[in-house]
């Protein structure tokens, strides 16, 4: 569904992301890890179309996205930290988004529902606590019905119910078979939700494995020793 091929992207004299090549296909959840600064939300960003790379082609479904628009339609992202105007309350913050998404008949307000955001409708997006304001992110990346979803760290920030909610959201909408991408530290979370995980180091591509995989190849149960033992090895001269 999504292909990147030697995707390249400098900041100055850093290179961020070095000939990074995979492929991510429709009706998987494929967690991306690493360790901070490894490039992780410079791919997903890439792929919205956020930043530009310096080279290399990202196609979905066949079709080069650079420099296009249209395709973002098919995407719901929630971003590390959700930026909204300060003074607009969550109800106007949500008839925005529906206001620009007409094309889009049936909404999903599954979310919105069991985050009971409508108590809350008219409290200024200024005044929200973190959490609240990742519910009101996670709400409006599922609402379009897209065929794509990027997470970056969906669930810090919110307390582990609502966390739950959302884990049990990404499993629903993958049946469905749709295409989630989930940027995460969080191992446990990972091996919960995840068919595929993609780790990052330096802007390279150190392993992209299913957890059953990774966990057969190191012999460990969970994955976050499986992960641990990989890195480790890389390690030791
Ligand atoms: N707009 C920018 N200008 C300059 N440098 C940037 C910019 N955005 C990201 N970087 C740098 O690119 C590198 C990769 O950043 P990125 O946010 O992709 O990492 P990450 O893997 O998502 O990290 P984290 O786990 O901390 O969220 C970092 O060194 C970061 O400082």
């Amino acid at each position: 569904m999504i292909t990147i091929e030697n995707l390249r992207k400098s900041y100055g004299k850093l290179q961020v992301l070095q000939d990074v090549s995979v492929t991510f296909a429709a009706g998987k959840v494929i967690s991306i890890i690493g360790p901070n600064g490894a490039g992780k939300t410079t791919v997903s960003k890439c792929i919205l179309g956020m930043v530009l790379p310096d080279s290399g082609d990202i196609k979905m479904n066949g079709k080069s996205v650079l420099k296009q628009h249209a395709y973002r339609r098919q995407i719901g992202y929630m971003s590390q930290i959700g930026r909204y105007p300060e003074n607009m309350t969550i109800r106007q913050v949500i008839e925005m988004m529906r206001d620009i998404r007409k094309d889009v008949k049936e909404v999903d307000e599954e979310l919105i529902g069991l985050y009971r955001l409508k108590e809350m409708y008219d409290k200024r997006m200024g005044a929200l606590s973190g959490g609240t304001k990742q519910k009101v992110s996670a709400a409006l990346a599922f609402m379009f019905n897209p065929q794509v979803l990027i997470l970056d760290e969906p669930t810090a920030g919110l307390d582990p119910i609502s966390a739950e909610i959302l884990k049990c959201k990404i499993l629903k909408e993958r049946k469905k078979g749709k295409l989630v991408l989930i940027t995460s530290h969080i191992m446990s979370e990972v091996e919960e939700v995840a068919d595929e995980v993609m780790c990052l180091v330096d802007g390279h591509v150190k392993f992209y494995e299913t957890i059953s995989s990774l966990k057969q190849q190191t012999n460990e149960e969970r994955l976050s020793k499986a992960i641990a033992k990989i890195m480790n090895e890389e390690v030791k001269p």
